[in-house]
C-alpha cells in the first residue's frame, strides 16, 4: 500500500501525466478546430467541398490511430516536416479526432428542428446569424455528452503516443515497471491517475450542462450576460402576477385608410360595411402581387399558374383540401420556398432578384425580407426553444433589425401584454401551452412592425379549446390594426368573420375566389360546395 500512495506522487510519473495532458490538449484543440472545418464542409453547398470532407472522414475514421502517429512522426519528416514526438502525436491525435467531432457538430446542426431555422428565415435573420443565434447554441448544449465521451477517449488514446517515444503516463509506467518489477502497484497506480484524469472531464462535462441546463432558474452574472442563451432573471413582480386576459391592443398601427369593422348584429347593417369596406380596399396600393406562379415537386405540380392580388389592409382567407398547396403558396410568398415560374411582388419589390432579375444570395433573401416585412406564423409555431418567449420576440428585433436591447424589450412586453402574456415573458417555449405558444408566435411575428403577415394554420396543432384564443389575436390584427393578411386556415366561421375574401384553393389552382361571405355561404365551383358540405360544422349560417 505505501509502495501504492509512493507511484502515486512520483515526480517520475507525474511529469508524466503533463505530456499525457500536453497530447490530449493539442488534440483536442487540433480536432475541434479541424472538425469544425469539415462540418462546415459538409453542411456547404459546394459538393465539392462536401465530397472532400467526406473522403477525410473515411480515411482518417478509417485508419489505426497509432498507424497515423507513427506516420507524423517517421514519414513525414521525409517530405520536410519534422516535428518532435508531442507535435507528432498531437497532430495525429487532431487528425483522427476531427471526423468524430465533425460528426458530432453536423448532427448537433441537424438535430435543430427545420421549423425553427425556417422561422429564423422568416424573420430575415441571414445563415450566419441563424447559425449563431438559433443553431449552434442549441447544438452545443446537446452535444455536451458526446464531447464529453470524446475528451475522454483522447484521453485514453493518447497513451498510443508511446509508439513513438513520448514520455506520457502509459510509456513511464511501463518503462517503471520494467525496471523494478513492481507492476501490480505501479499499473493500479497508473490506472488510479488515469481515472482520476477522466473524472476531471466528467466534472467539468457535468458543471457545463449544469450550467447551460435551461430548466435553471436563471441568474445575474457577467458571464452569463455573454452567452447567446442569455436570459435575465425573473423580475419580482412578475412571478406571481394574475393571468392577463386577451387584452385590446395598446398601441393599434392601422393604415389611414383602412376602416375596421364591428361585428354588427344586424345582417343587412354588417353587408352594407362589408361592402363599404371592400370599395375602400380596392382603392388601396397592391401589398402582394403573385403572377402565373408555376411549381412543381418532380412531376407533381403543386402550383400551377396561380395568381393572387393583395391590396393594403386586406384579409385573405385561403381554403382547400389537405395537399391543395396552401402552405407551399405562402411559403413562396415569402420566399422560404424556391419556385419554377412566374413572379411574386410584395410591397413593389420582385421577392428572390435583383433589379437586373438575377437570383439573389440567401443573404441578399434574408435581408430583402427583413426589409420588405413579411412576417410569418407557422403551424406548429415555430418557437426558438432555448429563448423565453420575452428573448423569442425581442431577440429577432435586436439581431436582424438593430434595435437597442432597452426598445426591443420593451417592445416585445407591449406585445406580449398584447396577446395576454406577459406574466409569462420568462417563460420557455416547452413550459407554454400550445396556444399560449402561438400567441407568442403571433407577438414576434408582428414585432417589426410587417407589411404583410401570412398564417399558415395557426390553429391547426391546438386542442379544440386552445384555438380561440389564438383566434381572438388574430381577430384584433385584422379589426383593430388592419394589418395585411393571408391566412391558411380551416376555420370557416372565422374566415367568415375576417375575411373580405377567400380563395379556395384546389390541386394547386385557385378554383374559386370572392367575397368571404359570399363563397362560404353560396359556393359556385362543385369542388368548394363539397369541401364545405364536408366541413358543414364549421360552415357559417346563411
Ligand atoms: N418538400 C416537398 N417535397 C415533395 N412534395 C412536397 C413537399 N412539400 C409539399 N409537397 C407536396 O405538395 C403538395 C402541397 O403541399 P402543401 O403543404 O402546400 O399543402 P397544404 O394545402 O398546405 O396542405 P395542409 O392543409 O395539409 O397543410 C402536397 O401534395 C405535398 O405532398
Amino acid at each position: 500500500m505505501s509502495l501504492f500512495a509512493h507511484y502515486l506522487s512520483l515526480p517520475y510519473l507525474i511529469e508524466g501525466v503533463w505530456f499525457t495532458l500536453a497530447v490530449t490538449a493539442l488534440g483536442l484543440t487540433g480536432g475541434l478546430l479541424l472538425g469544425l472545418a469539415l462540418a462546415a464542409m459538409q453542411l456547404s453547398r459546394f459538393w465539392m467541398l462536401a465530397a472532400f470532407a467526406r473522403g477525410y472522414t473515411v480515411i482518417f475514421r478509417g485508419t489505426p490511430l497509432i498507424l497515423q502517429m507513427v506516420f507524423a512522426y517517421d514519414a513525414l519528416p521525409q517530405i520536410g516536416l519534422k516535428l518532435s514526438a508531442v507535435g507528432a502525436a498531437g497532430l495525429a491525435l487532431a487528425a483522427n479526432e476531427a471526423p468524430f467531432i465533425a460528426e458530432m457538430l453536423r448532427a448537433g446542426v441537424l438535430g435543430i428542428d427545420r421549423g425553427q431555422v425556417l422561422a429564423g428565415q422568416a424573420l430575415g435573420m441571414t445563415p450566419a446569424l441563424l447559425m449563431r443565434r438559433i443553431i449552434a447554441p442549441q447544438a452545443f448544449r446537446m452535444m455536451i455528452p458526446a464531447l464529453g465521451n470524446e475528451t475522454v477517449s483522447a484521453l485514453k488514446n493518447s497513451s498510443l503516443a508511446s509508439v513513438i517515444s513520448v514520455q506520457e503516463l502509459t510509456l513511464r509506467s511501463t518503462q517503471l515497471a520494467s525496471s523494478t518489477f513492481d507492476f501490480f502497484s505501479i499499473f493500479f497506480a497508473s490506472g488510479l491517475i488515469y481515472l482520476l484524469l477522466t473524472g476531471g472531464v466528467s466534472l467539468i462535462q457535468l458543471a457545463v450542462e449544469w450550467m447551460l441546463d435551461l430548466d435553471r432558474p436563471a441568474t445575474e452574472n457577467r458571464l452569463s450576460r455573454l452567452l447567446p442563451w442569455y436570459r435575465a432573471p425573473l423580475l419580482p413582480e412578475l412571478i406571481d402576477e394574475e393571468p392577463n386576459q386577451v387584452t385590446p391592443a395598446t398601441a393599434p398601427t392601422r393604415p389611414d385608410n383602412v376602416i375596421p369593422y364591428t361585428a354588427s348584429k344586424d345582417a343587412k347593417a354588417a353587408r352594407a360595411e362589408r361592402t363599404k369596406r371592400a370599395e375602400t380596399l380596392a382603392r388601396n396600393n397592391v401589398a402582394v402581387d403573385v403572377n402565373d406562379l408555376y411549381k412543381a415537386y418532380g412531376k407533381q405540380a403543386v402550383l400551377a399558374r396561380v395568381n393572387l392580388t393583395v391590396r393594403v389592409g386586406e384579409v385573405i382567407a385561403l381554403l382547400g383540401p389537405s395537399g391543395s398547396g396552401k402552405s407551399t403558396l405562402l411559403r413562396c410568398i415569402n420566399h422560404l420556398e424556391g419556385w419554377d415560374a412566374g413572379i411574386v411582388m410584395v410591397g413593389g419589390r420582385r421577392m428572390g432578384f435583383s433589379g437586373d432579375g438575377k437570383p439573389l444570395s440567401p443573404r441578399a433573401i434574408a435581408e430583402e425580407r427583413a426589409s420588405v416585412g413579411v412576417g410569418m406564423v407557422f403551424q406548429q409555431f415555430n418557437l426558438f426553444g432555448h429563448l423565453t418567449a420575452l428573448e423569442n420576440v425581442a431577440g429577432p428585433l435586436r439581431w436582424v433589425h438593430g434595435v437597442s436591447r432597452v426598445d426591443a424589450d420593451r417592445r416585445a412586453r407591449e406585445l406580449l401584454e398584447r396577446v395576454g402574456l406577459s406574466h409569462r415573458a420568462h417563460a420557455l417555449p416547452r413550459h407554454l401551452s400550445g396556444g399560449q405558444q402561438q400567441r407568442v408566435a403571433i407577438a414576434r411575428a408582428i414585432a417589426p412592425n410587417p407589411s404583410v403577415l401570412l398564417l399558415d394554420e395557426p390553429t391547426s396543432a391546438l386542442d379544440p379549446e386552445l384555438v380561440n384564443e389564438v383566434l381572438e389575436v388574430i381577430r384584433r390584427l385584422a379589426v383593430e390594426d388592419g394589418l395585411t393578411m393571408i391566412i391558411s386556415t380551416h376555420q370557416l366561421r372565422f374566415a367568415d368573420e375576417v375575411a373580405d375574401r377567400v380563395m379556395f384553393l384546389s390541386d394547386g389552382n385557385i378554383i374559386e375566389e370572392g367575397p368571404a361571405h359570399e363563397v362560404l355561404t353560396n359556393p359556385r365551383n362543385p369542388i368548394t360546395a363539397r369541401f364545405l358540405s364536408v366541413m358543414e360544422a364549421e360552415k357559417p349560417p346563411a
